[in-house]
This record gives structure tokens, C-alpha cells and sequence, in this order.
């Protein structure tokens, strides 16, 4: 057990790409919780997938020992915190374990929107702030401009902010001290019945789900009975411990410290983030506050290419569920596609991710349908139901109206895009709410906008738009009514279901159109003519012909060429792997994918 007062816990808040992983590695080194022969890059993303996008999904733990310049022996947890607005709430979960959070913004780019939004969290969470200004090793560096940027936007006392180089090891030592001197030790009475605030949780195939806790009060330690406040369930302490970066088991864990325990916990969803663990003999009265279930909001359906796949899907998603607990699958049979599921998802890149994760680890090969936010149904009745899936919407004439997910977004850019970015808001039905100057080069814009457009193709246009410059942030403010209506795309005159979407009745010609457009260039043709159609119940809005093969791909080929003949059937082959036979047509999985990127007006 280590003295409150020689702890210090801490984040990191940074946009992606402005140098939190690298910085977390110069921490450690230079504390010595890794030797450099033993550093992975950036041993902080652990996944591989993590590492090839560069982004931090999982937040995890470390504990680091420090000599500050004072003489005393510090222990300082670092708690790593995902930097993508997916997983906002696993980032408030972490702020909340901490006392302190370093705010790294790189010296050539400055605030972006979601720093700036972490920022706002840690502040809710009164956490003390140390600004860090990184990359002031690169040419382009304006480590002014930031400083007065970190000022002015967030109004914290730049003055003191820590100029690094995460590349080069400058001002390590710097921050390491700032850690000590500015961030309060935690307080919490070890005296008290237990309450551990869970931050993350992992599943090992050998002891089970593993949360990962900050002690806020009182101890725990092997032997004993712990119970999770929100789900009730109780267990037996197996092992309590910290992480080195490497798991090491310790006899107690008390108020103040982080660090993980096993109980033989078969599932993760009783090690939800959020949640307390309190004595079972002991129990606290309350739990600590901001436990929040998390809702998926983008589902979409995945399905198997080759439908004897269907199994091994089942036990991929299982098994990828097992370490996070915000996805969620129920099986869906479509008439077009067969037997697959539909898949909860925090946001896109959560579904991206996913998806990605199927495919590569468990080698399997998908089918993926458009995603859908969450609707809500009100039917003429009175009846209200959640609507994933556009194939689930009522018959139109039970339906009294629609209401769709809102957002209030957060987008900052330099000032010379703020037309093309307002323009773009405008044409996905937002609703302008104000703008900030943030600097005398940068505004912050705030738009109320449906969900929808955003998984839409809201990102892609908004960085064509601004050269990549810009950022953006969105919290889901609720429900409104809108204009929504099904349109279905009947290919060779059948509904195919999979290809259903829920769209506002403004955009449903327009989007139809380009649909129908797309799909007869995506569907490759066939012996016969396919007529493709857009409609909404029985009113064709747009249609496109596929007019019939005549061309024999070997008639080229003449005589003898026989491996010529093999490289060009293997070649149709290739093409066909990620076919999926509907009706008599085959269509290529980019045609379920098509209604995405159509949207470009
Ligand atoms: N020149 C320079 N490059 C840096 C510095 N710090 C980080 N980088 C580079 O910036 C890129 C992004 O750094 P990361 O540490 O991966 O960024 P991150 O904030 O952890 O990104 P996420 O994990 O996606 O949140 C990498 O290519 C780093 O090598 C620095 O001080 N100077």
C-alpha cells in the first residue's frame, strides 16, 4: 500500500495524432516502468488494429514509481483515456479516477474539438489541468499561437504550460514534475466500506472478466466478498493488482490506488464502466456517481458471404464481446441475404473497427448492410417502439409519425473553410446554433443536426471540405420528429431488404436517384436485363437498366493459351468472392454499402 500522499493519478487528453501514445512512452521510459530494449512502440496500444490506425480503443493502466526532484518516492497511475468521440463515456469513466489530466496539444495544429470537449469533462470533474504543448521540435511549431489558443478557448493560465517533444524527450522531466506538484494526492477515507470505480475491463480466458478499478474508498484484497452495485452480482476475490505495465499481483489495493482484480467473473457485462464494487459484507450506502449504461447508436446488419459461415460468426462476436461490453447482436434473417445479425455499435468507427476485427482475426468474410441510428416509432395506437432496422419499420398506415436521434456537434475549422463547413450543415438539415472565434485563424461552429446525416457521410465531407482541417465533436441531445420514410430498391423487380433505408422525404428522390445510379455501375451484368429501381411503398421514384452481358470473357482468349484462360477465370473468381447470389443477380458486397456514399451533392 502506498502512502496517499506520494500518489498521483493522471490522464492524458489529446486529439488523436497530437502525441499521446508517443508522450505515455517517454513517461515510461524515463521512469524506468520499461526498459528500452523491452519497449514495444507505443505500449500503450496494445491491439494490433489499434496500432495500424493509430488509435486507442481500450483504456488501460499504469502504474509508474518516480523520484521527484523533492527526494520522495511517488507512484503515479497513469490511466489511459481513448481519444475518439465513439467513446466518450469510457473517457468520462476514466477522468472520473483521476485527479489530474495533462492536456497534450500539438504545437503545429492547436485545439481541436474533441480536446477541447474532454477538456469540458475533466473540468466537470475538477480535475487540475497541466497543459502540454507537444512537437515544438517540428519546423512549422507556433508554440505562441497554442498557448494563447489553450487561453482563450479554454481560459486555463497558459503561462505555465510545459513546451515537449514527445519525439525528442524534451520536457519529460518537466511534466513528470508538474505530475507531482500541481496534481493533488487523492483523498479517501481507507477506513470507509469499499467503493471501487470500474474504468475498463478485460477478459482473460483463464480468470475470467478482469475490471480495472480506482479504490475511491476503503480496500479490498484476496478473500474477499465483493459485490457490483448495479447488477447485484457478488464474488470471491481471486487476486488484487497493479499494472507494471505488466499485471503484478499486491496483497491490498486501498483508497487512492488503480490497479485490477479477479473473481472468477465468467462475463463481462457484470464489469460494466461505470459500475462500483462495494463489500458484500460491508456494502457502501450509495454507489459512486455516473454509472450509465451504454446504448448502442448505429446498428447495421453483418452477414456471412458464405452462409455455412454462420456459426463462426456467432462465435467471433462472442468472443469479441467478452472484452467489449457496448457491443451487442441478435441474429436477423433477410430474405436477400440469408442468415446473419444485426450488430449494436457506439458510432462508426466502433463499427468499422468491428467489422475489421471479424474479418482479419477470425478470417471471416462479410457482408455488412448500411447503418442505421436508433428511430423512434410512435404508431396511431400509442404504442412506441425502437427501430434499428428498416426492414422493422410498421406498415405506414399504423405509423402516427417518426422521431430520429439529435446532436448537438461541435465543429472547428480554419476560417477560411467556414462557408463550404456551414454549407455542408445546411444540406444535412442542420440547425446553425453559434460560432466562436477560437483565434484570429480558427472558429468553433455549433450545429443541432440529425444522427443519421452524420453516420452518413458527415466525416468524409467534412474533411474533403476543409483539406482535412477540421474537427468534430457531437453529443446526442434526444429526439425529434422529421419527415422520415422506407424506400426499398427493387432489384429484377424484388425488394432486396438488405438494401432498405429510412430517409428524410426531402432527400428521397435525390438519394434514390444516386442510388439507383451507383448500383448499376457496382452490379456487374448478368445474361439478362436487371432493372433497378428505387421506391417508396409502391411509387417507383427513380429507375436505372443493367442491360444484359453479351460479351464471353474467354472469347478473347484464343486456343491454346491455357494459363492465360486460368489467370482470367481466377481473375472473375477474385471479383466474385464478396458476391452474394439475390434472386438470380449477383451483387458485390460494395453494393450494400453504396446507400453510404451516395450522399454527395
Ligand atoms: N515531430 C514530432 N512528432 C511527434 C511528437 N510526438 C508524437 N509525434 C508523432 O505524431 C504521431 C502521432 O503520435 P501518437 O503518439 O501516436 O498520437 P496519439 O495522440 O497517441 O494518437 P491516438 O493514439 O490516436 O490518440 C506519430 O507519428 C508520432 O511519432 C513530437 O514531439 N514531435
Amino acid at each position: 500500500m502506498t502512502e496517499q500522499k506520494n500518489i498521483r493519478n493522471f490522464c492524458i487528453i489529446a486529439h488523436i495524432d497530437h502525441g499521446k501514445s508517443t508522450l505515455a512512452d517517454r513517461l515510461l521510459e524515463y521512469t524506468g516502468a520499461l526498459s528500452k530494449r523491452e519497449m514495444v512502440d507505443q505500449v500503450l496500444d496494445t491491439m494490433e488494429l489499434e496500432r495500424e490506425r493509430g488509435i486507442t480503443i481500450k483504456l488501460q493502466a499504469v502504474r509508474l514509481n518516480y523520484r521527484a526532484r523533492d527526494g520522495r518516492e511517488y507512484v503515479l497511475n497513469l490511466i489511459d483515456t481513448p481519444g475518439h468521440v465513439d467513446f466518450t463515456y469510457e473517457v468520462s469513466r476514466s477522468l472520473a479516477a483521476c485527479e489530474g489530466a495533462l492536456l497534450v496539444v500539438d504545437a503545429a495544429q492547436g485545439i481541436e474539438a474533441q480536446t477541447l470537449a474532454n477538456v469540458y469533462l475533466a473540468l466537470e470533474h475538477n480535475l487540475e489541468i497541466i497543459p502540454v504543448i507537444n512537437k515544438i521540435d517540428l519546423p512549422n511549431a507556433e508554440p505562441q499561437r497554442v498557448r494563447r489558443e489553450i487561453e482563450d478557448v479554454i481560459g486555463l493560465d497558459a503561462g505555465e504550460a510545459i513546451l515537449a517533444s514527445a519525439k525528442t524527450g524534451v520536457g519529460t522531466e518537466e511534466i513528470l514534475e508538474a505530475i507531482v506538484r500541481r496534481i493533488p494526492p487523492p483523498r479517501g477515507d481507507r477506513e470507509a466500506p469499499l467503493k471501487a470505480l470500474i474504468f475498463d475491463s478485460i477478459f482473460d480466458s483463464y480468470r475470467g472478466a478482469i475490471p480495472y478499478i480506482r479504490i475511491v474508498e476503503g480496500q479490498v484484497q484476496k478473500g474477499d466478498r465483493i459485490r457490483f452495485m448495479a447488477t447485484g452480482a457478488e464474488f470471491e476475490v481471486n487476486e488484487v493488482g497493479i499494472f507494471t505495465p505488466a499485471p503484478r499481483q499486491v496483497t491490498t489495493l486501498a483508497a487512492g490506488e488503480v490497479g485490477f482484480l479477479s473473481a472468477s467473473i465468467k462475463n463481462v457485462k457484470d464489469t460494466r464502466v461505470g459500475d462500483t464494487i462495494t463489500s458484500a459484507t460491508r456494502p457502501a450506502r450509495e454507489p459512486l456517481p455516473g454509472y450509465r449504461k451504454v446504448m448502442p447508436m448505429v446498428y447495421c446488419g453483418l452477414f456471412p458471404v458464405d452462409s455455412e459461415q454462420f456459426d463462426n460468426l456467432r462465435d467471433a462476436l462472442e468472443k469479441l464481446q467478452l472484452n467489449d461490453a457496448s457491443l451487442s447482436f441478435e441474429p436477423e434473417t433477410s430474405v436477400a441475404l440469408g442468415f446473419g445479425f444485426r450488430c449494436g455499435f457506439l458510432g462508426l468507427l466502433h463499427m468499422e473497427i468491428i467489422q475489421e476485427r471479424l474479418e482479419r482475426e477470425y478470417g471471416l468474410e462479410l457482408i455488412t448492410t448500411a447503418p442505421s441510428v436508433v428511430y423512434r416509432v410512435v404508431r396511431t395506437d400509442g404504442g412506441v417502439e425502437m427501430v434499428d432496422n428498416p426492414t422493422a419499420l410498421p406498415a405506414p398506415n399504423l405509423i402516427d409519425h417518426i422521431e430520429e436521434p439529435y446532436v448537438e456537434a461541435t465543429i472547428m475549422t480554419p476560417r477560411e473553410y467556414v462557408g463550404p463547413v456551414m454549407e455542408l450543415c445546411q444540406g444535412k438539415r442542420g440547425t446553425f446554433l453559434n460560432m466562436d472565434y477560437l483565434s484570429e485563424k480558427r472558429v468553433a461552429l455549433k450545429y443541432d443536426l440529425p444522427l443519421a446525416e452524420i453516420i452518413y457521410d458527415f466525416f468524409d465531407q467534412l474533411k474533403s471540405r476543409t483539406r482535412g482541417y477540421a474537427s468534430l465533436d457531437y453529443e446526442v441531445k434526444g429526439y425529434r420528429p422529421a419527415e422520415l420514410v422506407k424506400m426499398d430498391i427493387l432489384i429484377n423487380n424484388e425488394v432486396v431488404d438488405a438494401l432498405s433505408v429510412i430517409t428524410h422525404r426531402d432527400q428521397a428522390y435525390h438519394r434514390g436517384r444516386a442510388l439507383v445510379e451507383r448500383l448499376r455501375q457496382l452490379i456487374p451484368r448478368q445474361l439478362f436485363d436487371v432493372p433497378i429501381q428505387a421506391a417508396i411503398g409502391s411509387r417507383i421514384i427513380a429507375r436505372e437498366t443493367i442491360p444484359a452481358l453479351r460479351k464471353n470473357v474467354l472469347a478473347k482468349c484464343y486456343g491454346g493459351d491455357v494459363t492465360r484462360k486460368r489467370k482470367l477465370l481466377e481473375k472473375q473468381k477474385e471479383g466474385k468472392k464478396r458476391m452474394k447470389q439475390v434472386g438470380t443477380v449477383d451483387i458485390p458486397q460494395e453494393a450494400f454499402m453504396a446507400v453510404l456514399k451516395v450522399g454527395k451533392s
